[in-house]
């Protein structure tokens, strides 16, 4: 146990570090390797969560809502901006935004895609956008206007 504390902590003043260069730092690894419990214990120091679902399979529609939900009662992450990317939108069974919105509870949730100050206010930035990442569509909208709350 002692061992695994002074890991987490060895690894997060590395990456303090490293952010303190303004390094970009990717994540790697093949599915079930441990990125998403790395994240979650690293998640006090971002600024911003992107967040992807793939919007054409909708089997996983509340696995989605259910890991969202608990990002966003997620006391470190509190007033932190989520852009929703509903990815995938070049398939032809992908499901359009207002069924996205839907199906993760996100409905009366976002907080609009134009320049909205928010600043003062208690209200976490959230919007949904539609991507395909591999057409390269739709996630630069996202980006541009996750920036804006980013201080
Ligand atoms: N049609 C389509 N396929 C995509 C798109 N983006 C990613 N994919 C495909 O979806 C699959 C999963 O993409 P990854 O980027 O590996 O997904 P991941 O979230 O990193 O998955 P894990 O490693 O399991 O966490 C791959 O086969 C991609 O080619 C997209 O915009 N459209």
């Amino acid at each position: 146990m002692m061992f695994l504390v002074h890991w987490f902590y060895d690894v997060v003043a590395s990456l303090t570090r490293l952010w303190q260069k303004e390094a970009k730092i990717l994540f790697l690894g093949l599915d079930n390797a441990g990125k998403t419990v790395l994240l979650h214990m690293l998640k006090d120091e971002v600024d911003a969560v992107v967040y992807i679902v793939d919007a054409a399979d909708g089997a996983r529609f509340a696995e989605s809502k259910a890991e969202l939900d608990t990002l966003l009662s997620d006391d470190a992450l509190v007033g932190v901006p989520f852009l929703v990317l509903g990815n995938k939108i070049d398939l032809p069974y992908a499901v359009p935004e207002h069924d996205i919105r839907r199906c993760l509870g996100l409905d009366g949730c976002t907080t609009g895609k134009g320049n909205i100050n928010l600043a003062g206010s208690s209200i976490r930035p959230m919007e949904v956008f539609m991507c395909s990442v591999v057409r390269k569509m739709g996630y630069g909208e996202g980006f541009t206007w996750m920036s804006q709350y980013i201080k």
